[in-house]
């Protein structure tokens, strides 16, 4: 079904042999705005790992765009990630170099060869998130709301069917988690499906979305009130 981004059928999630979460079935449709939320260890990180192919699926069913997850190979998984934006906590630039070049380097890596175009694609995630003009920086010029900011125009680079973004607000205090949370809403209402595990239960009351909770080995949906 094109409307269907991530669907799971009765998939369990190891971490070596043990298990971390199991009968999951569920479906994120595109354009959805869906979090992800559990204490510490319950599994949102080794469920999003499943989702970009870190993880391989062993038991169950599963697809992430048009890819099945049951039958990865190491040499689909970078065509996988192409389809996927992903953020971390982290935000993982490169040091040495400036914003631009560090978007460069990712069209580059990935296939990109006309440089006119890559920098018109560079200007525009860049315009996205609001930086447009802080290109020639390098990243220890950057707040780190500023340096998330430019993992997500990252993340946009290629137009990802969908967003994982595993904490991305985790090192960030409530003030700038809200900026690069309406950031994150904002790419979500041009169209994008994004997928968000996070501890900050504040982000949620104020920005209310579809809530999936890790717990007990399961992942459910949850209404908001039982959050
Ligand atoms: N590389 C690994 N090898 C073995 N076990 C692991 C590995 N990574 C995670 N685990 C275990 O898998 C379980 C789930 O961990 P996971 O990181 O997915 O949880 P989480 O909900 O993302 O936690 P946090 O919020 O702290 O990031 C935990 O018991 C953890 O100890």
């Amino acid at each position: 079904m094109p409307n269907t981004i991530v669907e799971l059928r009765d998939v369990a999630i190891y971490q070596r042999e043990s298990l971390v979460l199991s009968e999951i079935n569920l479906d994120i449709n595109k354009g959805e705005f869906v979090y992800l939320i559990g204490k510490t260890g319950s599994g949102k990180s080794s469920f999003m790992k499943t989702l970009y192919g870190d993880l391989p699926l062993t038991q169950g069913s599963g697809t992430v765009t048009d890819f099945d997850l049951r039958a990865l190979k190491e040499k689909d998984i970078p065509f996988l990630r192409r389809k996927l934006g992903i953020v971390f906590q982290d935000f993982n630039l490169l040091p040495d170099r400036t914003i631009n070049d560090n978007l460069l380097f990712v069209l580059k890596a990935t296939g990109w060869k006309d440089k006119e175009e890559m920098d018109a694609k560079i200007e525009e995630v860049l315009g996205r998130v609001g930086m447009k003009t802080k290109g020639f920086k390098f990243p220890h010029q950057l707040s780190g709301g500023e340096q998330q900011r430019v993992a997500i125009a990252r993340a946009l680079l290629n137009d990802p069917e969908l967003i994982l973004a595993d904490e991305p607000t985790g090192n960030l205090d409530p003030q700038t988690s809200v900026e690069v949370m309406k950031v994150l809403q904002e790419i979500n209402r041009n169209g994008r499906t994004i997928l968000m595990a996070t501890h900050d239960y504040a982000l949620l009351l104020k920005f209310p979305s579809k809530t999936l909770k890790c717990d007990g080995s399961k992942v459910f949906e949850v209404v908001q009130k039982n959050v």
